[in-house]
């Protein structure tokens, strides 16, 4: 693979250009009484890669199976390049969209070549006919598709394993091989679900470049990430889902510094949303118990004489310093 050298922030991409190749308008997903996903909009113009968070359940995955056909949505409209698009996975690969998975999903058993062979099948017209006869234009097809595929092998840096196995492959490389395979349909639009999941940091920083190197060949990114640093250095913009709603969407400047992102992330519920009260009455209720503790100490210096009173500056000096560690920052690994 080349591997560019070029950042987001050096490339910015094109906001203001044509028409979104992304456009999803109040797409809701319920599932019985469950709303996974409630009224979300978002858009992915030509040359950008956006990413999408959110703590554990948020319903990002959701939302994708919505954007790609797994799922029809309760509510909302899913456009690619102006076209509303169908709910039939196939034919949205078919329209420009390809996807990979939380959980690795290669075909075990076959070669690394193979496995992106599949993933060509929506570019190629050949018939069931001329497939059993292997006529000529089959046997042109083929060639060119296997050209295509060993040119996406390169791109990924597997070229060399084309004949290995996908269930050889170690880790790093299968997430690779699932991207070179969703690139074999030549979509408009790749979507990546947790690409970097259990991945090293040398191999979190070759999948970084490989995004930028995808997005350099014309190819709009929308990636679910829980690893913020990922996000944050690798997006144009982020949008950030929780209880299955948007709450937030900027550059990765204002979305990292967003008092709800940060309190959504440390499970602390901002001013107004659900649960607010609760910690409310937590936080007084702690109050009070700390003022007793407080009491208590002051009566017993008085009573037992100085010993008590520096045991209890002993225990709140101790307690203080506990409270003084920070806090976990949403950065690095969310869960
Ligand atoms: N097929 C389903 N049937 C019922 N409930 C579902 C289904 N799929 C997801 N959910 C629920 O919808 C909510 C959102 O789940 P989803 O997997 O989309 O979240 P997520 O943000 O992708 O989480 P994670 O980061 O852990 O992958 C969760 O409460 C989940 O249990």
């Amino acid at each position: 693979m080349t591997t560019p050298t070029t950042t987001a922030a050096d490339n910015p991409a094109p906001r203001e250009a044509g028409s979104a190749v992304l456009d999803a308008s109040g797409v809701t997903m319920r599932f019985g009484g469950l709303t996974a996903v409630r009224d979300v909009n978002l858009t992915v113009r030509p040359g950008e890669i956006v990413g999408l968070i959110g703590p554990n359940g948020a319903g990002k995955t959701t939302f994708f199976n919505c954007l790609t056909g797994l799922y029809i949505p309760t509510e909302g409209t899913v456009s690619y390049k102006g076209t509303v698009l169908p709910h039939r996975s196939h034919l949205v690969t078919q329209a420009g969209i390809a996807r990979t998975f939380q959980n690795i999903r290669l075909f075990a058993n076959m070669t690394v070549l193979e496995n992106v062979l599949v993933g060509r099948h929506t570019r190629t017209h050949e018939g069931l006919f001329s497939a059993l006869v292997r006529g000529p234009g089959f046997r042109r097809a083929e060639r060119h598709s296997e050209d295509r595929a060993m040119e996406l092998l390169r791109f990924t840096g597997l070229a060399d394993k084309r004949d290995h196995l996908a269930r050889n492959l170690p880790y790093g490389e299968q997430r690779k091989l699932e991207i070179a395979r969703a690139l074999a349909s030549e979509p408009g639009l790749l979507l990546l679900d947790e690409p970097t999941a259990g991945m090293t940091a040398v191999e979190t920083t070759a999948t970084r470049e490989l995004v930028l190197a995808i997005r350099e060949q014309g190819t709009a990114v929308l990636v679910i990430e829980h690893d913020m640093r990922f996000i944050f250095n690798l997006c144009d913009r982020v949008a950030v889902l929780v209880q299955g709603q948007k709450l937030v969407e900027g550059t990765p400047d204002i979305v990292q510094n967003d008092d709800r992102v940060i309190a959504a992330y440390l499970g602390t519920p901002f001013e107004g949303e659900p649960g607010e009260a609760e910690a409310a009455e937590v936080r007084a209720a702690e109050e009070a118990e700390a003022r007793a503790a407080e009491e208590g100490g002051i009566r017993a210096a008085e009573e037992g004489g100085i010993r008590a009173a520096e045991e209890t500056e002993a225990a709140t000096t101790s307690q203080s310093a506990q409270a003084d560690q920070p806090a976990d920052a949403p950065e690095g690994k969310a869960d």
